[in-house]
């Protein structure tokens, strides 16, 4: 479910009213009436509100931009421009010599949206209508006359007889559109010296199927069972409500002013059952009220993506119709609709997709869980060789050391035997010296202990420690 957007656009006001000043103020999304015997504090809140010095490039940036890409995507998208006479809604979508407007600017991007498309091929097909005095006729075919809307369940609601041209360019398609405006009614009145006196509806119908594989037999099947997508692009330019007295109107002027406002009252009455939600309470919308709520029925609360821009003039002595046309406004924005694409499915389509479908699932289930695992796997191996390298180099290590510490304590060992035999042979020594001094000059005495050789003490002292020290490391080791 989306909202309708509003967007307003203020027109500059004309040399007759600039001297009387301008009673609105504007914020880019509210305006409120400021001066005037009827001003208040009523704050009127939009999607956008563009001021007096605003460019129609800006007022296409920020919203219609995006509903001409989804239209080349499949959804339905209209864009109309509401407002009294003189306000600005031709210059905003038909545009003028100086600044292109709404409708040049979406057809040159709706082609730059089809190329950046490059997997599908699309079909466009244009047709241009009026609706004037509550008949319906061709802009393209003029002779087309008083033609009629219908409703099928496979078109939906459609003009019966309309003519619509192949296009492939936006040239074409603008040549196109100049040649339908020649024929359409325009008459001079007090405000407006070209007065739109009918609304027109520009209408573009995109096609498109997805191109296929490279393969030109897999091509040609897939042509007869791909989903093919249906949307409509309506640009719409309304005739402005007028006041009789105002426009000066009599005669055929009148006659047109009567159908004008009549239609416009029907569009009217249809948005307030919309914001009211008449509808979902199972209440009766008046569509059939008139031909323009019929044939845009789908951008009023249906299947479209819809933007109302409406125009106003800010002069004092407009105030009346601008505050009705801010009270419409308000009551639109109100309204939701509920876009969808368009696809077209045959039951060779609806198979195809359904085969693609279990395909792709099948293969997600073949292969996420397998890559999964995999990955696993190889995580666990890696961790798996790191440890037992590593528990190799650690046994090597500790083997290397006990063969040290063994390789040392033999070594120790060999010198205490050699010591001990160094000591054993200084003693017999010493003895044999101290019997053979006893002999001579000196008197024999008693020893309690023998009395060892110094040297022979020193080295045993060392050699104990040593031991001791040897024993603690290879403990440790
Ligand atoms: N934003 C704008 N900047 C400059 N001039 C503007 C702007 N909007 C409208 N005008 C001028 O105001 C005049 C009336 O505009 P326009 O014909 O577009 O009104 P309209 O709403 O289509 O009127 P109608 O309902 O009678 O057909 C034209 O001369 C137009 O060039």
């Amino acid at each position: 479910m989306e909202k309708i957007l509003v967007s307003i656009r203020v027109r500059p006001l004309n040399k007759q009213e600039a001297s009387k000043g301008m009673p609105w103020k504007l914020t880019p999304n509210t305006i409120n009436l400021t001066a005037g015997p009827s001003a208040s504090a009523q704050t009127y809140t939009f999607d956008r509100v563009f001021g007096t010095d605003s460019k129609t490039r800006d007022i296409y940036e920020a919203h219609t931009k995006k509903i001409i890409s989804s239209t080349v995507r499949g959804f339905n998208g209209t864009i109309f421009a509401y407002g009294q006479t003189s306000s600005g809604k031709t210059y905003t979508m038909r545009g003028s010599q100086d600044e292109p407007g709404i409708i040049p600017i979406a057809i040159q991007d709706v082609f730059r949206n089809i190329e950046a498309e490059s997997n599908r091929e699309f079909l466009l097909r244009v047709s241009y209508m009026e609706i004037y005095n509550e008949e319906i006729k061709d802009l393209l075919a003029p002779e087309n006359r008083k033609l009629q809307v219908h409703e099928s369940a496979e078109r939906g609601i459609f003009v019966a007889g309309l003519r619509e041209e192949i296009v492939v360019s936006p040239e074409q398609v603008l040549q196109l559109m100049d040649a339908g405006e020649a024929h359409r009614h325009i008459g001079e009145t007090n405000m407006n010296v070209h007065s739109s006196r009918s609304h027109t509806i520009f209408r573009m119908v995109i096609e498109s199927r997805d191109r296929g594989e490279d393969d030109p037999c897999e091509r040609d099947s897939l042509q007869t069972s791909d989903p093919v997508r249906v949307s409509h692009l309506n640009l719409v330019d309304l005739a402005g409500s007028e006041r009789v007295n105002k426009t000066g109107a009599e005669g055929t002027r009148l006659k047109e002013g009567t159908h004008i406002n009549k239609s416009l009252m029907t569009l009217g009455n249809v948005i307030n059952k919309l914001s009211e939600g008449i509808e979902k309470q199972g209440g009766h919308v008046p569509y059939r009220d008139s031909k323009l709520t019929r044939i845009l029925q789908p951008a009023l609360g249906g299947n479209a993506k819809t933007l109302i821009i409406c125009n106003i003039t800010p002069a004092m002595i407009h105030v009346d119709e601008t505050r009705g046309t801010l009270q419409f406004a308000s009551r639109a924005n109100r309204v939701t609709n509920c876009a969808q694409v368009n696809e077209i499915m045959t039951d060779a389509a609806l198979l195809k997709r359904q085969k693609k479908e279990i395909e792709e699932l099948r293969k997600k289930l073949q292969e996420s869980p397998s890559d999964h695992w995999e990955e696993e796997i190889l995580n666990l191996r890696n961790e798996l060789l790191k440890t037992e390298l590593e528990k190799e180099r650690m046994a090597m290590e500790l083997q290397e050391s006990q063969k040290a510490a063994e390789r040392r304590i033999k070594e120790q060992q060999q010198k205490i035997e050699n010591l001990s035999t160094m000591v054993i042979n200084s003693a017999v020594d010493d003895r044999c010296f101290e019997k053979r001094k006893k002999k001579g000059n000196r008197r024999e005495t008693w020893c309690a202990r023998p009395v060892l050789n110094p040297v022979f003490e020193e080295v045993s002292h060392r050699l104990n420690s040593q031991m001791y020290l040897l024993s603690v490391t290879s403990l440790r080791a």
